[in-house]
């Protein structure tokens, strides 16, 4: 019966041949996941490809059209998240983006919708702002040091927003903590990383078990994950307690729990999303903060105006032409700036921060396009590196290596209305943050372009250094 049943089965997609016992567990890449998966839809000809290892499937979506259909129209069934069994050890059962479709996870969003939705982001513009005119002020003093104070902006910015709590400089303990439980989780995730995620019964091996390694790590992260959400959470109680408190998500929370009470639930949901927004994984395989995300992008963009000279001249034309040169742009000016619109288009479209996305996982069988997409399975989607994934499609984007604002224009020379952004996910995953890392942004590429011109470094002898554009994926985020 079940080798009939067996033999009656749709196929799974097409991919690598498996081996006996371990399946695909060598083909499994460990770095560049977007240009292997893209390398395995040409190899196989299919903008779907599937692999597995002891029981664990992971399908790739190459094409839009596909991660439409399931991650959207099927939604239902496609919104789950993968689990680890490892997770727990290390104390990263609170991150929203981790959490298993179902009740909490619904919470968990609908706080987020409420707080990060187009309108409700509005509210940050005052710090988005003095933010971007402190990276602006660093920026003229070291400018060969842009990345740090990229880094600091894009940091600085969250923990104001959750908890009011300031960052100036890039040794904060806060930074400190959060990185360094990032890079000993992020080997724990990755496939491979741990006996414990193939095995979960050795999860209750103690971590002073001769050769539980993985076990240790995981709880020296769960140390600092914990340390990680202790600090600000003990300076919002001492700023409301000194009176020194700035309005922020956890500061609104006690202060209204002090005036007139809130369940122990409100107060974990409260917290378990500031957790997740300013230092928490946001994927299942690798771990990268939301802030990470928004410095790649803007690092990408200072990248492209050295190397495309013409384009930033024509971007800052026309700030000079709508916004003059006696301020500095705001939100108010977007909407009458249609190529710095496109260039931002262009920057998440050209280097995707998280070049394979988060992946979504599959609650119950399915079939498409007469294959078998079993329960359980890890769905990916691949943006970049080859001719046939997404934002690199060269049927949607023609010379999908250039980097080319223009391609968002019309025959008229209006905007075209291609303004999805591919980066930011899909169906009811799909980034809840996107409006603030949209206007964050916005709001620093307009600002830099406003009052820099962004060249080539020199060398002692005054020749220009190359700029090394072969950044690609470490981890999972570009
Ligand atoms: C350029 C910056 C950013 C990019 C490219 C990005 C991208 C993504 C992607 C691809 C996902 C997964 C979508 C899916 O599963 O289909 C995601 C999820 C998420 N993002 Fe972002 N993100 C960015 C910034 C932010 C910011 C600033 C915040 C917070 C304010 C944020 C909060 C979240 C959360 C909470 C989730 C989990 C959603 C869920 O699982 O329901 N992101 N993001």
């Amino acid at each position: 019966d079940i080798l009939s049943s067996k033999a009656k089965r749709a196929p799974y997609p097409p991919g690598p041949k498996p081996l006996p016992l371990i399946g695909n567990a060598l083909d499994f890449p460990s770095e560049k996941f977007a240009q292997t998966y893209a390398e395995w839809g040409q190899k196989y000809n299919s903008p779907i490809v599937h692999a597995e290892s002891l029981g664990n499937h992971v399908v790739v979506l190459n094409r839009l059209e596909d991660a439409i259909e399931l991650l959207e129209q099927r939604a239902k069934l496609y919104s789950d998240r993968p689990s680890l069994p490892i997770f727990p050890l290390m104390g990263w059962d609170f991150n929203v983006a981790l959490m298993p479709y179902g009740d909490a996870w619904r919470q968990h969003r609908r706080l987020c919708q409420q707080n990060f939705n187009p309108q409700a982001v509005r509210k940050y513009e005052p710090l988005q702002t003095e933010k971007v005119q402190r990276f602006l002020r660093s920026l003229l003093d070291t400018p060969e040091e842009f990345e740090t104070h990229n880094k600091i902006f894009s940091v600085s910015l969250t923990t104001c927003m959750m908890y009011g709590y300031d960052i100036k400089s890039i040794d904060d303990r806060v930074i400190e903590v959060a990185e360094e439980g990032n890079v000993i989780g992020g080997r724990l995730v990755v496939p491979g990383g741990s006996l414990i995620n193939i095995f979960p019964v050795l999860r209750h091996i103690p971590s002073w078990f001769p050769g539980a390694s993985s076990h240790k790590a995981a709880v020296e992260c769960k140390k600092l994950t914990e340390e990680m959400m202790r600090i600000p959470t003990e300076y919002v109680k001492r700023s409301l307690a000194d009176g020194t408190a700035v309005p922020s998500l956890v500061t609104d929370f006690y202060e209204r729990k002090y005036a007139v009470g809130a369940s122990e639930e409100e107060e974990e949901l409260i917290k378990n999303v500031a957790y997740t927004v300013y230092g928490a994984a946001s994927d299942t395989y690798n771990l990268t903060y939301h802030n990470w995300q928004t410095i790649s992008a803007s690092n990408t963009f200072i990248c492209q105006m050295v190397l495309n000279p013409d384009i930033q001249r024509k971007a800052q034309a026309e700030i000079d032409r709508v916004i003059g040169n006696k301020r500095l742009p705001t939100l108010e000016d977007r909407k009458s700036l249609p190529y710095l619109e496109a260039i931002y288009r262009e920057v998440l479209r050209f280097k995707p921060p998280i070049p394979i996305s988060v992946a979504h996982a599959v609650t119950e069988d399915d079939h498409y396009k007469g294959y078998l997409i079993p329960k359980g399975t890890g769905i990916s989607v691949a943006w970049s590196y080859s001719a046939q994934a997404m934002s690199h499609d060269e049927e949607v984007y023609p010379e999908p290596f250039a980097f080319k604002p223009d391609r968002y224009f019309d025959a008229n020379g209006e905007l075209n209305n291609d303004d999805r952004i591919l980066a930011y996910g899909f169906g009811r995953r799909i980034c809840v943050g996107k409006s603030v890392a949209s206007t964050s942004l916005w709001l620093q590429m307009a600002s830099t372009l406003a009052c820099f011109t962004m060249s080539k470094a020199k060398d002692a002898d005054g020749n220009e250094i190359e700029v090394d554009t072969n950044y690609e994926e470490s981890g999972l985020l570009m």
